[in-house]
């Protein structure tokens, strides 16, 4: 079993781009798609939230997002930073989504948050993806326990928020996902007892990466 650790995963990221001239928007997307694709198999039915922060795992979730209604699927994103804290591939698909007029809310007060997540059948991990050091902080732990504590089926985009992709070892809080949906391999992190509780299922999704980027 292939599995990279998340200096390896940012640097085939980066070659990628300027090596191989692929748009960081074209692995976004592929990125999205793929994981929206999985989401509506995993789970076929039931209304979903789609969980924000303000990173490139944040922008996944705006295709996500987009791809998830265009299957007809009741969606909603809420994002626990303004959309103008967003940079980038992020920004860019965080405005795709907002001129598609796609359900999203902004919600920074952890008070807000529970009546937000509401019934949502479906929860949406991707507020930290591999940017992250340290424990999930502020709101981006806020929203970690109140989706915990939620009835709903949670899915993580990449990595569960909170996790530490290299070690395995669990943050305090960190998103306890049913399923965890990862791009381009698992990360070393996954090999773990411990981290195995808090993953779920383990998909990885191919978002284009050609294979011979790919260490054997
Ligand atoms: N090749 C690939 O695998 C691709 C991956 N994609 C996705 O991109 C993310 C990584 O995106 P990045 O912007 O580097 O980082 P994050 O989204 O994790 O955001 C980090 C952002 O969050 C803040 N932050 C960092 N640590 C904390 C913390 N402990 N608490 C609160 N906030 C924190 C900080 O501001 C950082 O800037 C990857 O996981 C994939 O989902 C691409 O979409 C496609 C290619
Ligand atoms: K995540």
């Amino acid at each position: 079993m292939l599995r990279l650790t998340r200096q390896q995963v940012r640097q085939i990221d980066q070659t990628a781009i300027e090596h191989y001239g692929m748009s960081g928007l074209v692995l976004m997307e592929n990125a999205g798609r793929g994981a929206a694709e999985a989401i509506h198999r995993i789970a076929p039915s039931g209304d979903l939230v789609v969980l924000c922060g303000k990173g490139n795992n944040a922008g996944d979730g705006y295709v996500i997002a987009r791809h998830l209604d265009l299957m007809n699927r009741t969606v909603k994103v809420v994002s626990v930073v303004p959309l103008g804290s967003l940079t980038g591939d992020a920004a860019a698909n965080a405005n795709i989504a907002v001129r598609a007029g796609l359900d999203i809310e902004v919600v920074e007060d952890p008070a807000e948050l529970e009546a937000t997540l509401g019934s949502a059948a479906i929860l949406v991990d991707c507020l930290l993806g591999t940017g992250a050091t340290g424990d999930p902080q502020g709101v981006y732990a806020d929203a970690v326990r109140t989706a915990n504590a939620a009835d709903a089926i949670r899915i993580a985009i990449d990595i569960p928020t909170g996790l530490d992709v290299d070690t395995g070892v669990p943050g305090e809080p960190t998103f306890q996902a049913d399923a965890t949906l990862t791009f381009v391999a698992e990360k070393t992190g996954f090999a773990t007892k411990e981290a195995r509780e808090f993953l779920g299922i383990v998909e990885v999704i191919s978002i284009g990466i050609p294979k011979k980027m790919l260490p054997v």
